[in-house]
């Protein structure tokens, strides 16, 4: 499938600038599955999202959403979808949570005589049944975002999207929030959700798709991206107090290429390169006395850094 935007004003009748936001992607989420779609800004996840969810038609190529084509299906896949935005878009702030609630299930064309059960119940499913009947404006950011969950919840989806769901929100309030996306998964719901936070993806997410410049990079297991790629695996040590010297020979082997202090008391992180030089370090640390130590696959973060780092903080 692929996407693009005409890029400012025409120059002259010939002439059509565009930007390619999606550049033949392709990819398939299994029901049931969470799957997190990462890139940096500008990558497109977000048109990807929109795609799916019969907001935006594809350029060419096409997608299909719970067995139907988003272009020529669409009532279908929106009466099965549901979609949940970070930040401010898509709660009216005047009216109630309730209201709020009562007036998507409308839309959502809910038996008029079940959308207060329906509200109800939403609300108490996202704990904000004691604030139900407060104006939305008085909300704290966590609080509207579970809002948005129970909106996106309204037509009982069996597919969700949430586009960066928890962006600004404080990490308890984040934390709540991916217990609720996580009660979800666990009902068979098939979830896509874009993330900048790697920590959400590993915790939420059974696959991952890496995307940039508008094309997929990777599709995989969260747990097997690292090493599916090849990516060198860190060694978790932890040196005896009298072992400083061991850690400043440590740090100058050409093998290691950083040592990270971690939390607790004398506990590093070795990262080595290339991947191979992992059993000569283990075997230097053995060697050298160092008896608590672990290998521990690539996280999420350092493969995405690793893949995408470079160009991370660009538009
Ligand atoms: N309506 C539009 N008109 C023109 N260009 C657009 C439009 N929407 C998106 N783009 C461009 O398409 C590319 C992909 O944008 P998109 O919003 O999908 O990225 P993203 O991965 O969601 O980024 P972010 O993480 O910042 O939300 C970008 O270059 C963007 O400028």
């Amino acid at each position: 499938m692929c996407r693009t935007f005409s890029k400012g004003k025409r120059l002259r009748r010939t002439e059509h600038p565009t930007v390619t936001a999606l550049d033949r992607v392709s990819f398939s989420v299994p029901t049931g599955e969470t799957h997190g779609i990462l890139g940096p800004n500008g990558a497109g996840k977000t048109t990807l999202i929109k795609i799916l969810s019969t907001m935006l038609v594809p350029t060419s190529g096409r997608a299909v959403v719970a067995g139907h084509d988003v272009v020529s299906q669409t009532d279908v896949v929106r009466r099965r979808i549901g979609m949940v935005f970070g930040g401010d878009r898509g709660l009216y702030d005047r009216i109630s949570a309730r209201q709020n609630l009562a007036f998507w299930a409308t839309l959502y064309r809910v038996d008029p005589r079940r959308v207060d059960a329906r509200a109800a119940m939403l609300l108490e499913r996202v704990g904000l049944t004691d604030r139900a009947d407060e104006p939305v404006e008085r909300f704290s950011r966590g609080m509207r975002q579970r809002l948005h969950l129970a909106r996106g919840l309204v037509g009982d989806p069996s597919v969700l999207f949430l586009d960066e769901p928890t962006v600004g929100m404080d990490p308890v309030a984040a934390r709540e929030f991916r217990s609720l996306v996580g009660e979800l998964r666990a009902e068979g719901r098939t979830i896509l959700l874009t993330t900048h936070d790697m920590g959400e993806a590993e915790a939420l997410c059974d696959r991952v798709t890496l995307v940039d410049h508008g094309r997929v990079l990777v599709t995989e297991n969260t747990a097997d991206v690292g090493r599916t790629l090849g990516e060198p695996q860190g060694i978790d040590i932890v040196l005896a107090p009298h072992q400083s010297e061991t850690l400043e020979s440590l740090s100058k082997l050409p093998e290691v290429r950083s040592v990270e202090r971690l939390s607790g008391a004398h506990a590093f992180r070795v990262h080595t390169e290339p991947p191979a030089s992992v059993e000569t370090v283990m075997r230097w640390l053995v060697d050298h006395g160092v008896l608590s130590l672990q290998v521990r696959p690539p996280t999420l973060e350092e493969v995405y850094v690793r893949l995408i780092g470079k160009r991370g903080l660009t538009v």
